[in-house]
């Protein structure tokens, strides 16, 4: 299958490009990450959502959550968020210098086990503006974060997102290129992923 077979394991001799990711490993340690991986599965205001597809309304493979500011509207859906918890907080408190800039809400994907996923798409809604930062962590199972570009077929990588980590999404990521979280043939235990975004 397309899905599963596109990606072999990725290339640690190939580098990531500086200007489009910014990966940090560990910014979490692992009490801590094992702490707020615990915490957001018990804590937060999990849904599953459905998704018209060809006449079909399917359920989106993973659980989400909207928290923030901002009302905010993606994959055709206008979503209201529920307003920051501490911990989300004190997250959002840790990246920002990192990522030299400022977030108004967080969207929370929680992966239950190897058959969650998130298909092929980019982070382009008007509200984001044209190249935005976006910053994603990690708690977690670690899964493979794959990287494609819309028009040049052949630049692509695949980075694995590991336990704590923080990666920063920067300049035409959004624009020219799309990403997802494939489905795994092997095992996985749970994983919970935060974008943190900036919404005008
Ligand atoms: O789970 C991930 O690492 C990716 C999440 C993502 O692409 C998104 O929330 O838009
Ligand atoms: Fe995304």
């Amino acid at each position: 299958m397309e899905q599963l077979s596109f990606f072999e394991q990725p290339r640690p001799d190939i580098l990531l490009p500086e200007e489009l990711l910014d990966y940090h490993p560990q910014l979490f340690d692992a009490a801590e990450s094992a702490q707020l991986l615990q915490l957001l599965i018990g804590t937060i205001d999990w849904e599953q959502e459905e998704i018209k597809m060809f006449g079909k309304v399917l359920k989106t493979p993973r659980l989400t959550a909207w928290y923030g500011d901002r009302h905010y509207t993606y994959s055709g859906i206008k979503h209201y968020p529920a307003p920051w918890t501490n911990e989300l907080l004190a997250i959002k408190q840790r990246i920002e210098p990192i990522a030299g800039t400022q977030f108004n809400s967080v969207l929370l994907n929680y992966y239950r086990d190897a058959s969650d996923s998130m298909a092929w798409h980019s982070d382009d809604e008007h509200e984001l503006g044209k190249n935005p930062v976006i910053a994603s962590v990690s708690f977690g199972q670690e899964r493979r974060f794959d990287i494609r570009h819309k028009h040049e077929k052949g630049r692509k990588y695949a980075i694995q997102l590991e336990n704590g980590s923080l990666l920063v999404m920067k300049g035409d990521l959004q624009h020219n290129w799309e990403h997802r979280i494939a489905k795994s043939t092997r095992a996985m235990k749970a994983r919970i992923n935060l974008t943190f975004r900036s919404i005008n």
